[in-house]
């Protein structure tokens, strides 16, 4: 359902209590399921463990010491397990473990040229600094070009723990065995993508009291949060979108968003933009109101422009305090001050802007642009990108929608998205649950029908993915309350 990642910070105090209680014993527990992870990827690739070739990357940290302890436990099944020490001096206990497994240890210049069953990649967990030295980063590409399996112990190396960032080079895993809890760098691109599939051991570390860092959403959590519209429900309940949107320029903006807003379960919506857009909606949307009347979240920017107005706009809605979505070059007619009830919705270039800063300092961090794009203006932010974050000012984490395919990487994806998060805004949703639930359905009926599908093409398929949604929350049509 949801997907709490913390912080190294507070991985190592809650790391620390049980460290205190057992020692060594700690990291024969994480090698333990490592090992047996190991096994089983033995066994898929291969039908069984003993004979198989698996090679051992190994750090100075205590990463390394996982690897090690679970080559031993391999080595003791009857892999033949070869260490190879790739940075510092690997941890003396561990690997006196290996070697009387019947395991070796050797250095980077003496690893012989052969055939890789399985490798596991204890170079650096989550003491380790983005990107990986030279002759290191030599290996992992050539463990990669030959496709040698790899399996991290706790995340792959030379990811960052706390972004998901990587410097030049990089572990690709098939699959990542992480302890406890996951880290942010399993939710956040690029680091998601290098981890592969996650698999959670119990090491008997206690996060209960814990605060996270970051949360993500599975498909279960997206169709558990849905709002649903129970069976008392007015179209006033399910709320009433106003947007004002397009241009003269881009009319296709103002059609783009109107679509996300009504496929996603407006009670109503409004349309209040220019002549050329409101011609496109009309043609499109005979359910969608010209006339001006009761608001319950307005939508702003998308395909703006230059308006001379966007200012009066934003201050208008401001002053009547109404929530309000803005996205694109509405982000540019903003007040010093917004309630976090707003939401804007900027790419990293928008958000770059914003702060004064580099497009790349927001790419190289967006969990720390995010956040200070939310203290910056007070309103809530939702980033866009390859991973799409949420930071309110008044919340503690950040929140991460369900990725989605990069097929929604196109002109337009930002305008139909806008409209769905003025649909949740109007339903009542406070605005980081709107950003994070509008992302993730866009992403998810993107994953349902993968392919390159226009942007009002995967408007359309909104509806149906709310029903699917719906199913797996085991929600009937007006069911629920
Ligand atoms: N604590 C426990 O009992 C348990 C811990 N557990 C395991 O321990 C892991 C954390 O271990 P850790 O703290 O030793 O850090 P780890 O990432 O192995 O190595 C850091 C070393 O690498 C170096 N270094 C960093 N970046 C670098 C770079 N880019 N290029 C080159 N060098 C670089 C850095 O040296 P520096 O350069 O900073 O002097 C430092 O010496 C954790 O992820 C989990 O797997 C589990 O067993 C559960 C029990
Ligand atoms: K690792």
């Amino acid at each position: 359902m949801e997907q709490r990642a913390y912080s190294t910070a507070t991985v190592r105090e809650v790391e620390q209590v049980e460290i205190d209680r057992v020692g060594l014993a700690l990291m024969r527990r994480a090698a333990a399921g490592v090992a047996a992870v190991a096994r089983r990827e033995l066994i898929k690739i291969r039908g069984r463990v003993y004979g198989a070739r698996v090679l051992i990357l190994v750090g100075g940290g205590n990463n390394g010491g996982d690897a090690l302890y679970a080559g031993a436990s391999l080595a003791r099944r009857g892999a033949r397990v070869l260490a190879v020490s790739c940075l510092g001096t690997p941890h003396p206990e561990g690997r006196a473990a290996l070697e009387q497994a019947g395991g070796r240890v050797v250095g980077l210049a003496e690893l012989p040229d052969q055939n890789w069953d399985l490798a596991i990649d204890g170079i650096l967990g989550i003491g380790g600094r983005p990107g990986l030295p030279e002759p290191v980063a030599a290996l992992a590409g050539s463990l990669a070009g030959q496709g040698v399996p790899v399996i991290a112990v706790d995340l792959p190396s030379g990811v960052a723990s706390d972004t998901g960032a990587v410097g030049d080079q990089w572990i690709r895993a098939r699959r990542t065995v992480t302890f406890g809890a996951r880290k942010p760098c399993h939710l956040v691109e690029p680091g998601r993508s290098a981890t592969g599939e996650l698999t959670m051991i119990d090491i008997g570390l206690d996060f209960t009291s814990a605060r996270p860092d970051l949360i993500g959403l599975d498909v279960a959590g997206l169709a558990a949060r849905w709002p649903y519209p129970g069976r008392q429900v007015d179209k006033y309940a399910r709320g009433v979108v106003g947007l004002d949107t397009g241009s003269d320029s881009y009319p296709g903006a103002g059609l783009l968003s109107t679509l996300g807003a009504v496929h996603s379960g407006a009670g109503m919506v409004r349309f209040l933009g220019p002549d050329h857009p409101t011609s496109l909606v009309v043609a499109e949307l005979p359910n969608v109101v010209l006339a001006p009347g009761r608001v319950q979240a307005h939508v702003f920017g998308c395909g703006w422009g230059d308006r001379p107005d966007g200012a009066r706009l934003i201050k208008d809605a401001l002053d009547a305090g109404t929530p309000a979505v803005v996205d694109a070059d509405g982000l540019r007619y903003l007040p010093d001050r917004l309630p976090s009830s707003w939401l804007l919705t900027p790419h990293a270039g928008e958000l770059a802007r914003l702060l004064g800063r580099d497009r790349s300092e927001v790419e190289a961090n967006p969990i720390a642009a995010v956040r200070a794009g939310a203290e910056r203006t007070g309103a809530t932010v939702l980033l866009k990108g390859a991973t799409q974050l949420v930071a309110s000012p008044d919340t503690g984490p950040v929140w991460v929608a369900l990725p989605g395919p990069s097929w929604t990487a196109q002109a337009g994806s930002g305008d139909v998205l806008a409209g769905i998060c003025g649909t949740l805004l109007a339903a009542g949703q406070p605005a980081f649950r709107a950003g994070q639930l509008a992302a993730s359905l866009q992403a998810y009926a993107a994953a349902r029908h993968p392919g390159p599908r226009p942007p009002q093409d995967l408007a359309r398929m909104l509806p149906e993915t709310i029903a699917e949604l719906a199913g797996l929350a085991r929600i009937g049509d007006g069911r629920s309350g």
